[in-house]
């Protein structure tokens, strides 16, 4: 088969069925139509500002940002969202509190409860607000499409030993489920380059259709009886949680709420650096997004939201068998105990964050509408109260204030969800889509293989020695 013809019938492949009504007549533009009608434009813009403006200076980089893990060091391109220091992160240029007023809800109505994930996952690959009925049409698709998950997987996962921590049960799962990788298998058929991105989609798509599965039957075996039962009849979340055994609409809201949130923060952060660096070697979505995850299973990134409940459980524990009540002045004496031991306080501080995470405040939003009163949501107001004090007199963090791991664990914990070594699948779960989304445009505008330059410590001696004013 000749590649065209290859492509056009992936091309009919990937457009959803639910697109089409049963009368057999489209009614609405589907995802990939939108995709395929951006893709043309988005490679002449880009190739234009490399033509003209590919020699411009953006930035310089120090020494000391060499050896500090890059910090504002510019080297990235990124389409789907964009984090500023104080203001937080933008989904395509809209805020948290812009896509809950604008994305479509469960309801149906914009502004009526949180966005879907459908919404979102629209927004980050088009740039574009979706309809309801666009949005309807990719959840019955990724439900579709949850039928693609490979027979090994489940028994696979279901052989691993209880006590292997969800994450690398996550990732096992998510590499062993590669075998369906469409994007491996058309490059191992020798498909040109231009055509990587529809292959890439395909994947893509059904990367986001099996990792509920994956994610609900770790949980359900780990903590459960390992069955798990879904309710396609409902959005990507809210069948979501009913594979992981919870039926409750105000969790179903939290949950639409927590998945469209962890999504994306733009490209540096090291779960999607990860997933777009190991792309770039033309790995498939499966294989990159798995590494991905390795990255998010590390303390310092997404696994702050177990060890803040860690926190918080030592906290009360200690001040328990004392016989003293946790409050302003016993979780400072917590806090400086952990500080003066060289540990850092777990859901504190931030990379390019110097304000308070606009993902924290709309948890703490939620969490002040369905929980006012839950002692652990009190205790985490305190410590909100109290941190940014105690850091700013500890005097080395660069962001004395709470990110969105600070607050995540408190409020599936109101919820009976108090397996916390599971927490970070969930964010897994999420964060799939900012790097996936964004994998997609890696392929479609053809991103080169990532490589930066490094520099022994020698060189950087004898480049400082040699050059006194740079
Ligand atoms: C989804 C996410 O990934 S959000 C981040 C989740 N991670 C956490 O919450 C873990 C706690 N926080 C941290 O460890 C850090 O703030 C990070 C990893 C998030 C950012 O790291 P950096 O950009 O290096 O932070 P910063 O420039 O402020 O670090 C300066 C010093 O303050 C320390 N510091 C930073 N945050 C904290 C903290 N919460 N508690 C104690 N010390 C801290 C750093 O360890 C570093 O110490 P060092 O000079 O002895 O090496
Ligand atoms: O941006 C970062 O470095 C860490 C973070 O908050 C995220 O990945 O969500």
């Amino acid at each position: 088969m000749n590649s065209l013809s290859r492509a056009s019938r992936l091309l009919n492949n990937l457009k959803p069925s639910a697109a089409t009504a049963s009368t057999g007549v489209r009614s609405i533009t589907t995802l990939q139509e939108t995709l395929a009608a951006q893709v043309p434009g988005k490679q002449a813009k880009l190739a234009a500002l490399k033509k003209e403006h590919g020699s411009k200076v953006i930035g310089k980089v120090t020494i000391d940002q060499l050896i500090g893990g890059a910090r504002g060091v510019k080297c990235m391109l990124w389409e789907t969202s964009n984090l500023d220091a104080e203001e937080g992160i933008r989904f395509r240029g809209l805020t948290i509190p812009e896509c809950q007023q604008v994305l479509p809800t469960y309801s149906g109505k914009a502004g009526d409860g949180e966005p879907l994930l459908e919404s979102l996952i629209w927004l980050l690959l088009t740039s574009e607000v979706p309809t309801k009925e666009q949005v309807d049409t990719l959840t019955a698709e990724l439900h579709e499409r949850s039928s693609k998950l490979p027979s090994h997987v489940v028994p696979l996962l279901n052989s691993l030993p209880k006590d292997m921590h969800p994450m690398t049960q996550f990732s096992i799962g998510l590499n062993a489920a590669q075998t369906a990788s469409s994007f491996a298998k058309a490059y191992a058929d020798g498909v040109p380059k231009n055509e990587y991105h529809l292959y890439a989609l395909e994947d893509i798509l059904n990367v986001f259709a099996v990792i509920p599965e994956i994610a609900a039957t770790i949980y359900r075996n780990v903590y459960f009886d390992g069955v798990v039962t879904k309710d396609q009849s409902l959005d990507y979340s809210g069948n979501f949680c009913r594979m992981l055994g919870y039926n409750n609409p105000s969790f179903d809201e939290l949950m639409r709420l927590y998945l469209c949130i962890h999504t994306d923060h733009e490209g540096g952060n090291a779960s999607a650096h990860t997933t777009h660096l190991v792309g770039s070697t033309l790995s498939d979505p499966y294989l990159s997004y798995a590494a991905g995850l390795n990255a998010l299973a590390g303390p310092l990134h997404g696994l702050a939201n177990q060890e803040v409940l860690k926190w918080i459980q030592a906290l009360q524990e200690k001040f328990e068998k004392e016989g003293k009540e946790v409050n302003a002045d016993t979780i400072t004496e917590f806090a400086w105990e952990t500080l003066n031991a060289k540990k850092v306080i777990p859901g504190y501080g931030h990379a390019v964050l110097r304000k308070t995470d606009p993902r924290y405040t709309c948890q703490r939003e939620f969490g002040l509408k369905h929980m006012p009163d839950d002692p652990l949501f009190k205790i985490v107001e305190t410590i909100y109260q109290v941190m940014p004090g105690i850091l700013t007199e500890h005097g080395k963090v660069a962001n004395p204030y709470p990110n969105v791991d600070s607050h995540s664990g408190v409020l599936l914990w109101h919820y009976g969800f108090t397996q916390y070594q599971y927490y970070t699948v969930l964010f897994g779960v999420s964060r799939a889509v900012g790097g996936l989304c964004q994998l997609y445009w890696d392929r479609a505008l053809g991103l080169p293989l990532e490589r930066p330059k490094s520099h022994t410590p020698e060189w950087l001696e004898s480049f400082a020695k040699n050059n006194p004013d740079a």
